[in-house]
């Protein structure tokens, strides 16, 4: 198990909602968190908030836009010159727009590509770094489709497709870096007001009955809950290339099948 005691975890869309939540169970476990966000000011509070509870200096703030390389970069740097190291870096910015599919994808997919790449270029091992973890959060629409976001639906298929590819290059090639992904389902924050809004999921709004049966069936978890499991895809050594599924019934490391399962056709 990885003992969180003096690691260094970035966490991005950190100012609301789950990246809150995980902010603040790694540092209830001993780390120090460098929050980033677009939310400047929600940002800010959350610092000073965390700063009170957890001890002065366990938290900084950094504007960062996910979608924007340069932003990214910048603060990588910055995280580096003020806490020396970065341990864990979690994936977890993420939006719900159709209609502005473009943005979606470039922050749902290209956002955690980026975080990523930027931690194990970090962490990896043959570069001289000490290793690490890498969580990106998904979604179960990862795991089967969301008929009312298809876009939302194929980033989070991305980004299990990019995690576990990336997990298998990690073990191949040795980097010393565990990479995992989070499917959680419905969660209690503000993002789950997407799905009643015109403005984010335009010509799907007729499928917005369909989307309350299935909360209905998946009804939402607790932010605190979901934050245990990015505990367990940390600290569990054992860990690569992990999908965690999390329900109100539980959760579970899903497996994926060795071979297609598929019904022979005629061609
Ligand atoms: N709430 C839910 O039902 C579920 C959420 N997820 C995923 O969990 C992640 C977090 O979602 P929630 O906490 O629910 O959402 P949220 O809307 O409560 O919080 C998202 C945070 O990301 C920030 N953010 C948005 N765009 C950004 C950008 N371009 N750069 C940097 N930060 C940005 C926001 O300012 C906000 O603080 C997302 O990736 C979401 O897809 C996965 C499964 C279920
Ligand atoms: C271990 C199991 C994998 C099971 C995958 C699964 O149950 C998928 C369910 C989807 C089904 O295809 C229809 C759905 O709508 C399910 C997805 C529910 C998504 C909740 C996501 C909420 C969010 O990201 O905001």
């Amino acid at each position: 198990m990885m003992a969180l005691q003096g690691k260094v975890a970035v966490v991005t869309g950190a100012a609301q909602g789950l990246g809150k939540g995980f902010a603040e169970i790694l540092l209830q476990n001993g780390a120090k968190v460098a929050l980033l966000d677009i939310n400047e000011k929600a940002g800010k509070e959350l610092e000073t908030q965390f700063n009170e509870a957890y001890g002065a200096d366990r938290t900084h703030f950094y504007p960062v836009d996910v979608s924007s390389d340069q932003q990214f970069k910048d603060a990588f740097q910055k995280i580096l010159s003020k806490f020396g190291q970065v341990d864990i870096f979690c994936n977890n910015a993420g939006i719900i727009n159709e209609k502005q599919w473009e943005k979606t994808v470039s922050i749902n997919l290209c956002g955690v590509v980026r975080g990523t790449y930027l931690a194990l270029e970090h962490m990896k091992k043959e570069n001289g770094g000490q290793g690490g973890v890498i969580v990106n959060v998904a979604s179960l629409a990862g795991l089967g489709p969301l008929a009312q976001t298809p876009i939302y639906t194929a980033t989070k298929f991305g980004v299990v497709g990019f995690t576990r590819a990336l997990a298998l290059a990690s073990e191949v090639a040795n980097y010393g870096v565990r990479i995992n992904a989070m499917c959680p389902a419905f969660v209690r924050t503000p993002l789950i007001d997407s799905f009643n809004s015109e403005e984010q999921i335009g010509q799907f709004m007729g499928l917005a009955d369909f989307t309350r049966s299935l909360m209905e069936k998946f009804p939402s978890l607790e932010v605190e809950e979901v934050s245990k499991g990015l505990l367990l895809l940390v600290k569990d050594d054992s860990l690569n290339g992990a999908c965690l599924a999390m329900m109100r019934d539980g959760a579970g490391l899903v497996s994926f099948p060795k071979e297609i399962p598929k019904t022979p056709v005629a061609l």
